[in-house]
């Protein structure tokens, strides 16, 4: 974090102490280093800056591992005659065996594939899920918000990487990891 963002008065800038894990006081012009607050400094900017020291770091952590914490997708859903709830905005009751909607979304994932078309384009007027209406965006989401099979598949994929066909209660899936 640029101590700018700290620049305080009297030459004072705050500093992070690796050693002791704690924000200190450090002025520029005298070397001198303080844990306490300087007179005439406000003792809560170091609470600030720890957490943003913090947040800052979780930041890095999750960027440098490849375990992120939440994840952003877009996914098209075909859902069958079996699905938990067989309707979507497209057909109010849906018929259509777990064959042949596979094939439907292989079918789409062809499209997909050849590049004349884009996930969210199909998703939107295609998707049996309610975020057609957002081209199939979900949003951000984290481990246990999504169905099990849902989540394992996402948090698998690559920011810019798509699914093969993933199966739910909901239905199968196309996924696409943007987040
Ligand atoms: O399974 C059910 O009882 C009904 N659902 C669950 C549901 C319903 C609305 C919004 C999100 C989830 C669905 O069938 C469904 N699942 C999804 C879903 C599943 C996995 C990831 C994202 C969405 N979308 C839908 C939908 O109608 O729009």
């Amino acid at each position: 974090m640029s101590s700018s963002e700290y620049n305080l008065p009297g030459g004072w800038e705050l500093r992070w102490s690796r050693s002791r894990n704690l924000p200190y006081f450090y002025n520029r012009t005298t070397a001198e280093s303080r844990w306490q607050a300087p007179e005439g400094v406000d003792p809560s900017v170091s609470v600030k800056f720890q957490q943003d020291y913090e947040k800052q770091r979780a930041q890095q952590d999750e960027q440098a591992s490849s375990l992120p914490k939440r994840v952003r997708v877009t996914h098209l859903l075909v859902k069958h005659a079996d699905s938990r709830r067989p309707s979507s905005w497209r057909e109010t009751t849906i018929v259509r065996t777990k064959d042949e909607a596979l094939e439907r979304l292989n079918g789409f994932q062809a499209k997909i594939q050849s590049g004349d078309v884009k996930l969210s384009d199909l998703a939107a007027s295609e998707s049996d899920c309610s975020s057609a209406k957002k081209n199939g965006d979900l949003g951000f989401f984290e481990r246990g918000q999504m169905q099990p099979e849902f989540e394992r598949a996402s948090f698998a994929l690559q920011i810019g990487e798509t699914s093969g066909p993933v199966w739910t209660d909901s239905g199968v899936h196309l996924i696409h990891r943007t987040g």
